[in-house]
């Protein structure tokens, strides 16, 4: 089996961008991108490849096969798709609460598509045993998506449960899920921008703005 991470650096997390600038979140993305690298290596994954776009630097610390590809989110990853003979779990970059223990469970499990929904309707992690004919359809309600192409083949879901797999770190109050839980570099960052603010209801992020970020 192959472990395949879509990534895009250049002005990365949009969503962020009312706490976080440009620099920042490319920085951040990197962060994330590591801590996945390394939750997959820890759950045993030996074979990873990220897709990512040809202006994108990925750095040399990052081990795993590096494959250039400008089309969109759903194209590079169907084509990639289309090549492969052997299981596929595709998972999100921006992942940095997984822990290798999910990795296990989900790569050990027994339907045709495992799906981890994300946040909103999202798809944050898809482990595919038969990739040749399935096709992703990632944005919108890309949850719904999958489990209606899997139906649609005949193929058996499984939805795997998780809090910490199912957050993505999306939007700003996804930071606060980081900073409560987080265990890798990307928290690090974090932590270095953010404190938490806690008051009746949820704790919120409460940025530093006065600390400089590198
Ligand atoms: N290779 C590739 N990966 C992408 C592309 N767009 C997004 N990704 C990756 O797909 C995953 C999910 O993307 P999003 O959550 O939408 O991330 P984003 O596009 O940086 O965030 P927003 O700008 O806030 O939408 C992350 O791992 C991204 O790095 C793309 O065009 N090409
Ligand atoms: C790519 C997209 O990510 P989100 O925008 O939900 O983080 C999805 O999961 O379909």
């Amino acid at each position: 089996m192959r472990a395949v991470i879509p990534y895009k650096k250049e002005n990365a997390k949009s969503r962020l961008s009312t706490v976080m600038t440009k620099e920042q979140r490319e920085i951040f993305v990197e962060k994330m991108l590591l801590d996945v690298v390394a939750t997959l290596r820890k759950g045993g994954i030996r074979n990873i490849d990220i897709i990512t776009t040809n202006a994108c630097d990925v750095k040399k610390e990052v081990k795993a096969n590096i494959i250039e590809d400008d089309t969109d989110l759903n194209d590079c990853l169907n084509k990639y798709l289309s090549q492969k003979e052997e299981p596929i779990l595709i998972i999100m970059a921006d992942l940095p609460l997984v822990k290798f223990s999910h990795i296990k469970d989900i790569v050990s499990s027994k339907p045709d598509v495992t799906i981890v929904p994300g946040k909103g309707g999202g798809t944050n992690i898809l482990f595919i045993r038969k990739p040749e004919n399935f096709r992703v359809k990632y944005y919108g309600s890309s949850f719904e998506n999958h489990c209606m192409i899997a139906a649609q083949q005949n193929l058996s879901i499984g939805v795997y449960d998780s809090f910490l797999a199912s957050t993505d770190i999306d939007e700003p109050q996804d930071i606060t899920e980081l900073l409560l839980h987080g265990q890798g570099i990307a928290k690090d960052y974090a932590e270095k921008r953010f404190g938490k603010k806690e008051g009746k209801g949820r704790v919120k992020i409460s940025p530093f703005n006065e600390i400089p970020m590198s």
